[in-house]
């Protein structure tokens, strides 16, 4: 998938704001990309506009030698509300529901496909059970099922995990990388956080504010959960906390929570 020169704005009848300036990306086959920037660096709208939701002003982004105009199934996107799953649909419902809305499969295989991702997020036993006797982790883990059994091309997640408690969200983290390990679908991921780009990500998109532009791109495939702690990996953060700042990019989150 490429991002090409893509500016996005918002426009209200007082003024316009410019979120995006120009953003260009490549994103590959099974990578791991992550979009790391400070509140307000417009993130979550260059992601809404991957997704279909925002056109751009000027710009364009492709996804196999195609457009991106309106929303579609090979672009799911996780966001952060616990509160994204229709409460009066069961768990499997909610997984199914989409694969026979967009006609994708019939009532019984969605219903198979569906069964084959709860069990593969660890909740094959809470199948029948219903949004509301979820913890938060388990219900973004129905939200990543969810969206994983539509088979995307790219899955978008917007701080999927920011509103999670630190032990959930570490092993939400945990979680997402063995999936990726099995599945190897190909992941956009917008975080504040530095040390979730770095484990998350095998590359990593640094965002400048207002309006939001890449200042730099990292490589980041040495880095994973294993390497939590460790002094280069500390080393890292630092560098990167310098380059997020150095343009007076405002506050970003070093620290597992915080932000
Ligand atoms: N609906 C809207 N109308 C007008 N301006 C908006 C709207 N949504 C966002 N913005 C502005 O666009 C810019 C980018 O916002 P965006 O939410 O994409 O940033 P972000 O990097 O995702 O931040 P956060 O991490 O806080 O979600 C901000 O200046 C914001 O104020």
């Amino acid at each position: 998938m490429a991002v090409r020169g893509v500016s996005l704005e918002y426009r209200t009848p007082e003024r316009v704001v410019r979120a995006t300036h120009r953003i260009d990306l490549d994103i590959h086959r099974a990578d791991r990309f992550v979009l790391l920037g400070p509140s307000g660096c417009g993130k979550s709208t260059l992601l809404k506009s991957i997704a279909g939701f925002i056109l751009p002003i000027e710009g364009e982004i492709v996804l196999d030698s195609r457009r991106v105009s309106e929303p579609g199934p090979d672009r799911i996107v996780v966001f952060q509300e616990f509160d994204q799953l229709p409460p009066w649909k069961s768990v499997l419902d909610n997984v199914a529901f989409p694969l026979v809305a967009s006609r994708a499969l019939g009532r019984r295989e969605a219903r198979e496909r569906a069964r084959h991702y709860l069990d593969k997020v660890g909740l094959a036993t809470f199948a029948d059970a219903f949004p509301h006797q979820l913890s938060g982790g388990m219900k973004q883990r129905v939200a990543i099922a969810r969206a994983l059994a539509m088979q995307p091309r790219v899955l978008l997640m917007d701080e999927p995990f920011a509103a999670l408690d630190a032990l959930t969200r570490r092993r939400m983290q945990e979680e997402l990388l063995g999936l990726w390990e099995e599945v190897r679908f190909t992941l956009l991921f917008v975080t504040h956080s530095i040390e979730e780009a770095l484990v998350i990500g095998n590359r990593v998109a640094l965002l400048s504010p207002r309006p939001g532009r890449v200042r730099a791109e990292i490589n980041a495939h040495e880095w994973g959960l294993h390497s939590l702690g460790g002094e280069t990996f500390q080393a890292a953060s630092r560098r990167i906390h310098r380059l997020l700042f150095d343009d007076g990019a405002g506050t970003v989150a070093s620290e597992e929570g915080a932000g």
